[in-house]
């Protein structure tokens, strides 16, 4: 390995100490762990970089309720060898290999010396590529990832706000299905926070959080956060730079 690789995929030290880590807890089981320096800032711009150029993004067209849309923002898939194909959204995404991105190796072992006892095997990318990119409001509470998935989120690059939102409480199973799906496709004010009677609930201050994901961060979401809330990295004009996100995830089917 010549001079410039090793430094590039050279282990980073463990940010415990200066890290700003700090653990929310939702209630009923679910939580949230946010570390604002996780990554040294240098060095996550050069992965930036290059995942900017590297990474064979996609923007792929996804199908939903019969409609065809193009995603809102670039993605790519990794994961081990022999997992079961992802879909969401009508869409299967081609699964490449970690060997063939170092870094993103070395990304993954500092997110697993970050959280003992976690054991990562594919991985999400996303690159939204100004303002008008965007998630819409989802769970990542697909099957295969069981019924507490762990998912580790790092992010490079542009400032973009996190947004989390409990689900309401009177959603039943499959209008709560008809939310996740809908997660390229809907705007805020149409998910499904609304009572039989047509209106949306109040919600209390607790039922929302609101981070600003910087540069070199991780936040993690964990237990039933998937079952119990939606979040969504929403259009905002002034973020107009690319923000390049990694969310390492565990497939257990
Ligand atoms: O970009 C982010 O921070 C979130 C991405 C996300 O929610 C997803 O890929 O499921
Ligand atoms: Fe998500």
């Amino acid at each position: 390995m010549n001079r410039k690789l090793r430094a590039f995929t050279a282990a980073i030290p463990n940010p415990s100490q200066g890290s700003g880590r700090r653990t929310v807890d939702l209630d009923d089981g679910s939580e949230l762990v946010y570390v604002p320096r996780f990554l040294p800032p240098d060095r996550s711009w050069t992965w930036f970089d290059y995942l900017d150029k590297e990474i064979p993004w996609t923007r792929p067209t996804i199908h939903v309720f019969g409609k065809s849309y193009l995603q809102p923002r670039d993605t790519c898939y990794i994961a081990n060898k022999g997992l079961p194909v992802l879909q969401y959204s009508g869409y299967k995404p081609p699964a490449y290999s970690w060997d063939d991105y170092p870094p993103l190796k070395v990304v993954l072992q500092a997110v697993h010396e970050a959280l003992p006892g976690s054991s990562f095997n594919s991985l999400l990318l996303n690159r939204y590529k100004g303002s008008s990119d965007y998630v819409a409001w989802h769970s990542d509470d697909e099957k295969l990832y069981g019924p507490t998935p762990e998912i580790a989120s790092v992010s490079l690059g542009c400032e973009r706000e996190f947004l989390l939102r409990k689900k309401p409480k009177k959603v039943t199973q499959s209008m709560s299905l008809q939310i996740c799906n809908l997660k390229d496709t809907c705007q805020t004010s149409s998910v499904g926070a609304t009572t039989q009677k047509g209106k949306r609930p109040k919600e209390s201050h607790l039922d929302q959080h609101s981070f600003v994901l910087k540069h070199g961060s991780l936040l993690v979401m964990r237990g039933y956060t998937q079952r119990d809330w939606v979040h969504s990295v929403p259009k905002r004009a002034k973020a107009d730079s690319t923000r390049i996100n990694l969310t390492f995830r565990r497939v257990v089917i």
